[in-house]
């Protein structure tokens, strides 16, 4: 029987191929960005959007970092030019994989299109439903942790190839509830579904994910999907590592 009650998964290179999120979501918004803020221009979900982003590149400026591009606020005149700014601000913090709020909200602010549309779905491995039904079965509660923000989680996993998973969750996080290398949001999260760091399993293909989730208390295992940072002897070191759920005791 497992030592835990309580499961919390990353989600990509852990439910779901890294391919997925590279090669199908990331490139929906680089490819559909222009056409996505032409057609959404002044709608309030789109400012508010905006908003975040702009607060977030006046925080990166003052943190130093060079490359943040300001998004200016919108007159009569210049509506063009913070178009422009939006579009270069995403398409930088896109080519760095920045794992920052206001840029997970915006991308699946324009996933849930795609979503609605049929022409995206999302995909996990075969090895995850059979796990979640051994959970369920076994009374553990299941989670979600992930960079992609609450709303694009339950985009992913309500419209997934397998069907609507979202009954399996008791709850979702992201980085709101702070940074997925840090101890302390994982102090947060245990406090939050009231259960002990001892009791929970956090499964997750990213070595410092699961270094802050060791300091927290949590058990855990690594998960060594394709195509993740390959893992080092360290990183596997008096660790658990799986290829697949199905592995997971
Ligand atoms: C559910 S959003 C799609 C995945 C994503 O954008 C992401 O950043 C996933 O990061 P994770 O922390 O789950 O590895
Ligand atoms: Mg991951």
């Amino acid at each position: 029987m497992p030592t835990y009650n309580t499961v919390i998964l990353d989600i990509e290179g852990t439910t779901t191929p890294i391919t997925f999120v590279k090669d199908v979501l990331f490139p929906y918004v680089t490819s559909g960005l222009v056409k996505f803020l032409t057609e959404n221009w002044g709608s309030p979900g789109l400012d508010q959007q905006i908003e975040l982003l702009r607060q977030q590149a006046e925080q990166d400026i003052e943190a130093g970092i060079k490359q943040a591009v300001l998004i200016p606020h919108e007159t009569s005149s210049n509506a063009d030019q913070v178009r422009a700014a939006v579009q270069q601000c995403i398409e930088w913090q896109m080519q760095e994989d920045r794992k920052i709020g206001a840029l997970k909200s915006f991308q699946g602010y324009m996933w849930k299109e795609g979503y609605e549309s049929g022409e995206l779905r999302g995909q996990v491995y075969d090895d995850v439903v059979p796990a979640f039904d051994r959970w369920k079965q076994q009374g553990c509660k299941i989670y979600i942790y992930s960079s992609g923000s609450v709303p694009a989680q339950k985009l992913l996993f309500g419209n997934s190839v397998n069907g609507d998973l979202l009954p399996y969750f008791s709850g979702h996080f992201d980085t709101s509830i702070g940074s997925k290398i840090e101890s302390s949001s994982y102090i947060a999260i245990s406090k939050a579904i009231e259960a002990n760091p001892s009791d929970i399993l956090f499964v997750s293909d990213n070595v410092k994910e699961i270094i802050a989730a060791e300091e927290a208390g949590f058990q855990v295992v690594l998960s060594d999907r394709p195509d993740i940072t390959p893992l080092t002897e360290q990183d596997r070191l008096n660790r658990r590592v799986v290829t697949s759920f199905s592995q997971i005791p």
